[in-house]
Order: C-alpha cells, then structure tokens, then sequence
C-alpha cells in the first residue's frame, strides 16, 4: 500500500464528494489522491476512459473511494448531464477542482482562430460551465433553508489558473483564458457568497507535472531551464499545488474567497531578464539613461536580436 501521505489531518473530508476536471492525470491526478485520502469520494473527469480508470483504480488499490465519467468539460450537454447523473447518484457535490485544461506554444501571430477558441473553451468556457451546473444544480437539490438546516456549506469550488500575471508570451490565448477563469472566480464568488458557496483560485507556476510531457522536444528543452527564473531555483511539485487547493477547499479557508493562491516559488516576482546586483547601481531604461549609458554597457541594453545585427 502507497498511501498519499498528506500534510493535512485524516478524515479532514470524510463523507464529502468532491469533482476534479482533468483528473486522469498530473495535477488533477495528485489532488484527487490527496482528497480520497482525506476521506472524500472522489470523481474524476476527463476525456480518456483509459487514464481516469487507471487512477481510480490507484485509490481504491489505497483504501480510498473514487469513480470516474468521461466528458468533454466544453460540452455543455454532456457537462449537465454529468453533473445531474452525479448528484443523483451521491445527493450533491462538496468540492469542485476545475483542473482541466491546457495549450499549446505558439507565437501570438501564428494563433489561429480555432486554435485560440479551442485553448479558452478548455481553460475558461469549461470551468464555467462545471461550476455552473455544480452550483444550479446542488441549488437544486438543497434548497437555501435545507441548506442552512443542515448547518451545511454549498460547495467550494478551486480553479487552477496559471502564472499570467505578467501576460503570457508564447501562449497567449492560455493567458487570456486564466485571466478570465481569476475575474470569473471573483465574480461567482461575490454571487454565491450567500449561499454559502466559496470560489477561490490557485495560480501554479512551473510544476514539474505529468503534463510537461505533453510538449514537443523544443519546448521540454526550454522546460528544462526554467527553474533558473525561479527565486526558489527549482520547478514546484504536483503536491505542492495539491496542497494549496485542499486548504481552499477545507474549512481553514472558510473565510477566504474570490482569492487567488500562488505556487510560484515567486518566478513572477522576478522576471530574470539581468542577474541580481550586488549593489544597487540599476539603470533605468529610458531615453535619457540610454544617452548617456558607457559605451561597455550599451550592447546589454539591446534585446538580443537587436545585438545580433549589430
Ligand atoms: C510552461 C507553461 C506552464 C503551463 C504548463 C501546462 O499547462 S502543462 C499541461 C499541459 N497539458 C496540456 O496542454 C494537455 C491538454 N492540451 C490539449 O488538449 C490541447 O493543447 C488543447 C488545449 C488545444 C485542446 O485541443 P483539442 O482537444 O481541441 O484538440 P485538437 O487537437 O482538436 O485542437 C484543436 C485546434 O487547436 C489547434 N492546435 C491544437 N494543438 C496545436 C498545436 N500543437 N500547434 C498548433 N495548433 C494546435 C489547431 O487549430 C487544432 O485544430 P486543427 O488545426 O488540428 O484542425
Ligand atoms: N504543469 C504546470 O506547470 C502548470 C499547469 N497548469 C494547469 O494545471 C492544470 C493541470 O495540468 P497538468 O497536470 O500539468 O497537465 P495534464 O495535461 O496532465 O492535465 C490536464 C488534464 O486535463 C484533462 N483535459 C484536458 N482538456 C479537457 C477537456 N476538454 N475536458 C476534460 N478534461 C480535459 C486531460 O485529460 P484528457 O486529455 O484525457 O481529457 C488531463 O488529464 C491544467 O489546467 C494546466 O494547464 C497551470 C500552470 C502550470
């Protein structure tokens, strides 16, 4: 038996049922370990029968409690109907972890229009979605004074976004996408506050995940070197992102909502673009400063296209 071993108490989510989207595999893969071993029952959602029966198998191999249903989180049809089958089957939903999404690299120019729409109907029109029928249709089932009977919270739904804080160069229709998956959160948070429903976000930054996998050689190369951009010099762990979202998502959280939590090892704190000075000497990049840079320093104010045709 390999158990998660998870830095939270034991049975913190006994008797609760918890959704996590994209659950086949990577992060979605550690976090529903993490909450069946928490006590939840977990269902996993994705697209590949394959993966989703392989993971739910691991935790009941654990001594925990999952199923899974394949669905296409952009269907809106198949969504519905999947929520309505699970809460019939189980009588509600406690937690949502919209964790399934995903892009490709691309320069901004070279982005078509069905790939873009493809990236924000994963990452944006797919969340909504799930979080939408989970909230309609667990109003459904309890309604507010059942609810409050029962001295029961609504659900709490976490949202994996990403690190697009400072835009995202290379993946821009991903960043759009977070952007709009963070002002989504703050909004149905405000909404469902009444409800008793928290909405809150987690923003990973390079996790060294299942999902890097997914790319092409080029882009595991650059993958390679992205922890030197990183304060904390390395990639974070799919359990370091697992952690965030079991928090949010247990009542050491219950005041929080509408938040974004960062697991970043602080990379947008520092963009790395020069190394740290010793002394605190910068140069601005302006005009001014520019005109009267020494000779020697001139070439390492030019990007370094600039400084190849020089
Ligand atoms: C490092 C940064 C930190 C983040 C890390 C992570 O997130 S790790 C997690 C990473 N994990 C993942 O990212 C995994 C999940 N990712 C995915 O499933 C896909 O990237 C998806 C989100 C586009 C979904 O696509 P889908 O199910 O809709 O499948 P589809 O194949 O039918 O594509 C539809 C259209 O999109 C376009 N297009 C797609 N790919 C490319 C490409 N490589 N090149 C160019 N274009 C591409 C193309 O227009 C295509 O239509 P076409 O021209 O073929 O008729
Ligand atoms: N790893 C990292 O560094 C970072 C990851 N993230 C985000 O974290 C989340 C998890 O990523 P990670 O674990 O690394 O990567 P994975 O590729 O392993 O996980 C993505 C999961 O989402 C599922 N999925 C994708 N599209 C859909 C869809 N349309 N409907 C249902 N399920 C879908 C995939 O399964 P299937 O294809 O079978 O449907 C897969 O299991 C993603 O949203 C990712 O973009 C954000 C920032 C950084």
């Amino acid at each position: 038996m390999s158990c998660y071993e998870s830095i939270f108490r034991d049975a913190l989510f006994a008797g609760q049922v918890g959704l996590v989207t994209g659950g086949g595999s990577g992060i979605g893969r550690c976090i529903a370990h993490e909450m069946a071993r928490l006590g939840a029952h977990v269902v996993l959602v994705g697209r590949t029968v394959e993966k989703l029966e392989r993971v739910a198998a691991e935790i009941a191999e654990d001594g925990g409690s999952a199923s899974w249903w394949a669905c296409d989180i952009r269907d809106e049809a198949g969504v519905k109907a999947m929520v309505a089958e699970i809460v019939a089957a189980h009588g509600r939903v406690d937690m949502l972890v919209n964790n399934a999404g995903g892009q490709y690299p691309s320069p901004l120019a070279h982005l078509s229009k069905k790939g873009w729409e493809a990236v924000v109907a994963t990452n944006l029109t797919g969340g909504f979605l799930m979080a939408r029928e989970v909230f309609e249709q667990s109003m459904q089932t309890f309604s507010r004074r059942e609810h409050r009977a029962q001295g029961r919270p609504g659900p709490a739904i976490v949202n994996i976004i990403a690190d697009m804080w400072r835009g995202m160069p290379g993946m821009a229709h991903s960043g759009a996408a977070r952007a709009g998956m963070q002002n989504l959160t703050m909004t149905a948070a405000v909404e469902w506050a009444r409800f008793g429903i928290r909405v809150n976000a987690v923003a990973p930054g390079w996790i060294a995940s299942a999902g890097m996998e997914t790319y092409d050689e080029p882009m595991k190369t650059t993958i390679t070197h992205l922890h030197k951009s990183v304060p904390l010099k390395r990639l974070g762990t799919e359990s370091e992102v697992s952690a965030a979202v079991c928090f949010l998502l247990s009542p050491a959280a219950a005041f929080m909502t509408g938040q974004t939590l960062s697991v970043d090892g602080g990379a947008p704190l520092y963009p790395n673009q020069f190394p740290i000075p010793a002394h605190s000497n910068s140069l601005a990049f302006n005009g001014f400063h520019r005109a009267t840079t020494p000779a020697f320093l001139s070439a390492h104010l030019q990007s370094p296209e600039d400084a190849d045709q020089t």
